[in-house]
């Protein structure tokens, strides 16, 4: 069954990047991953000036209108990075947050799509055509959170057995 999630407030909102989980990445802190990632539009850009703009805003929406202002020039390099920019945010989410984190492990091998009706990019879209990069990016944290779990487990197993 394919697991939908968009708005914070509705079921596996905690998947949405809006959501309420703040994130600290090379030691500053960001209220939400979409402050992070509206704000790493601009790095090494002329507008970089906007970054601690976006990083005090007090609501993601409100982080999400200033990096979508299109009269700021975004760096130039953001179509190649944005999906790694994202990644790495994302999985600092789920690894600061256990609660969010279990959350996402119990979703199983179940598809994850971001069901925004506007975006064909991050989301499926209002037709499901989609891209659902996020919902891929979901899907490949949680994995790599599982592996990061098995081996712990594992390594922890020896350390007993050897005494
Ligand atoms: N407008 C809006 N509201 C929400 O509640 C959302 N979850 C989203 N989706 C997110 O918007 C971000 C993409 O922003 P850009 O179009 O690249 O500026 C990304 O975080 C989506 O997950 N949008």
């Amino acid at each position: 069954m394919t697991i939908y999630f968009y708005k914070v407030w509705q079921p596996y909102g905690c998947f949405s990047n809006f959501s309420p989980h703040h994130i600290e990445i090379q030691g500053q802190y960001w209220l939400t991953v979409e402050h992070y990632y509206q704000a790493q539009k601009f790095v090494g850009s002329v507008d970089a000036v906007i970054i601690p703009m976006i990083r005090a805003c007090e609501t993601p929406e409100e982080a999400a209108a200033m990096g979508r202002c299109s009269s700021r020039k975004l760096r130039p390099d953001w179509d190649l990075v944005k999906t790694t920019v994202m990644r790495e945010a994302v999985l600092k989410k789920f690894l600061t947050h256990a609660d969010i984190r279990e959350t996402l492990l119990s979703t199983g091998n179940e598809v994850l799509v971001e069901n925004s009706h506007c975006d064909y990019f991050w989301g499926c879209g209002a037709d499901k055509t989609g891209q659902n990069h996020l919902g891929k990016i979901l899907m490949s944290v949680r994995e790599e959170i599982r592996k990061q779990q098995f081996l712990t487990a594992i390594s922890s197993e020896c350390l007993e057995n050897r005494g």
